[in-house]
């Protein structure tokens, strides 16, 4: 695990973003974690994709380096500034104004003003509690093929553990058995990072 993380080496912006999310209390996706991400935006050959939990732009700065070089990344955070700082690390990392649209809102507010099937990527990384309502939304979202990523899928290494029943741990226990059980996803859980439950909508 631990060469898998260092495999994915960052650069000076990556290291950048990182540090200050962690000035402001935040954690962002793992060097490893990112791969993942740049690799199925990549794979997917990504050219819309959203956000949910833009952070300090970690998480951001690896999917566009997978997107089409024509993409434009929707990010939706509820903390402006956090967003303050993502502009400017995706800024840093060479990339037009025009690959990013950044909405500061809730989640569950804005993700209805999206518009149904037409994004390849939907990434979510935010309030844990909302992870089952993000991954209805992503399905709305999402064109067929296209790709649902959650992070913190492994809740923390309490997954697995029965006695964990904070809401935390609950809600992404529900949401893993849930896309595991549905007819319109082909999923896996990628023990990348934080752990990132992926899937492909039929
Ligand atoms: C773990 S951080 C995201 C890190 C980022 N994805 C990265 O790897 O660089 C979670 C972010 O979600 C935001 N957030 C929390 N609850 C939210 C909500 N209900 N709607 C939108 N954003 C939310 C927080 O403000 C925070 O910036």
């Amino acid at each position: 695990m631990q060469f898998a993380e260092a495999y994915a080496a960052e650069d000076i912006v990556l290291q950048t973003a990182r540090n200050l999310a962690l000035e402001v209390g935040l954690s962002s996706v793992t060097p490893g974690a990112g791969s993942v991400l740049a690799l199925l935006a990549a794979a997917g050959n990504a050219k819309a994709v959203v956000e949910i939990g833009t952070g300090t732009g970690v998480s951001g700065v690896w999917l566009l380096r997978g997107m089409r070089p024509d993409g434009v990344l929707t990010t939706i955070d509820v903390e402006n500034e956090h967003q303050r700082i993502a502009r400017r690390i995706f800024q840093e990392a060479g990339f037009a104004p025009s690959r990013t649209r950044i909405i500061t809102g809730r989640a569950l507010d804005v993700l209805p003003r999206l518009a149904d099937g037409v994004y390849d990527l939907v990434f979510v990384d935010s309030d844990a509690t909302e992870f089952g309502a993000c991954a209805e939304a992503a399905l709305r979202l999402l064109r067929p093929g296209g790709i649902l990523i959650v992070n913190g899928a492994l809740a923390g290494g309490r997954i697995s553990d029965p006695a964990a029943r904070d809401a935390d741990t609950i809600t992404i226990r529900e949401t893993v058995k849930a896309i595991r059980e549905a007819e319109h996803w082909i999923p896996a859980l990628i023990p990348a990072g934080a752990g990132l439950l992926t899937a492909v909508k039929l």
